[in-house]
């Protein structure tokens, strides 16, 4: 499949979190009311990402009838949101806060309704703040691939990035004790 993200050639390397998922295990909820993970987002997609060998992980998401853009196939923007949430999984097995700042998909099959996709994402590097990653949809076969996505990832400060924007948040009551000075 074709991708003309291109990956910088002088990235660094990193090493997992000694505290992070073991593989096998779930990465975890970085917020329990986010779109993409949280168990108590009654409209997302509460996808549920497991640690993988090395740098890596995996989510698997059923592609239910309200999911669907074109006809009988999921909406690329959902597609998308699955991608970052997955991607999103990588920094946390670094033991690292951070945002996307850049997500590119290539899309090279139709996803139909009533499939279940397999979202794996790998580390490729890193560099200063930045964590580079890939990720690959497919349906049991990851040589076969439905898309493909590329995201940065910049490391932040939790509570300083967030304060302003903290009492919006559905779980405001939750977080206000761990923002307040
Ligand atoms: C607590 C954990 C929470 C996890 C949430 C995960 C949720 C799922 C993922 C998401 O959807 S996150 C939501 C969407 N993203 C955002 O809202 C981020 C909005 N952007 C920002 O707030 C700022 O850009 C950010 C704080 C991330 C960075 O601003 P800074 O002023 O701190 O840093 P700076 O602008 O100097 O950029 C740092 C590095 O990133 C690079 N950079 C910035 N924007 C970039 C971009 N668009 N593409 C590539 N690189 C980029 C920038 O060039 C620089 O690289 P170098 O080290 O090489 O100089």
């Amino acid at each position: 499949m074709r991708s003309e993200f291109v990956v910088p050639t002088d990235l660094d390397t990193a090493t997992r979190h000694p505290r992070a998922a073991a593989p096998g295990e779930p990465v975890g909820e970085h917020n329990p009311v986010c779109y993409g993970c949280g168990s108590r987002a009654p409209h997302g997609l509460n996808l549920r990402t497991i640690a993988g060998d090395g740098l890596t992980v995996w989510a698997d998401m059923a592609v239910t009838p309200w999911m669907e853009g074109g006809p009988g196939v999921i909406h690329g923007g959902i597609l998308s949101t699955a991608f970052d949430e997955v991607m999103g999984a990588i920094p946390k097995l670094l033991g690292a806060n951070a945002v996307t700042v850049h997500l590119e998909i290539d899309y090279g099959k139709p996803v139909s309704v009533g499939s279940t996709v397999r979202l794996h994402a790998e580390l490729l590097g890193v560099q200063r703040r930045k964590i580079f990653t890939k990720a690959v949809a497919h349906l049991g076969d990851p040589n076969d691939s439905l898309a493909i996505a590329h995201a940065v990832f910049v490391t932040i400060k939790g509570r300083e990035h967030f304060s302003d924007y903290v009492e919006n948040s559905r779980a405001a009551d939750e977080y206000r004790p761990h923002f307040t000075p």
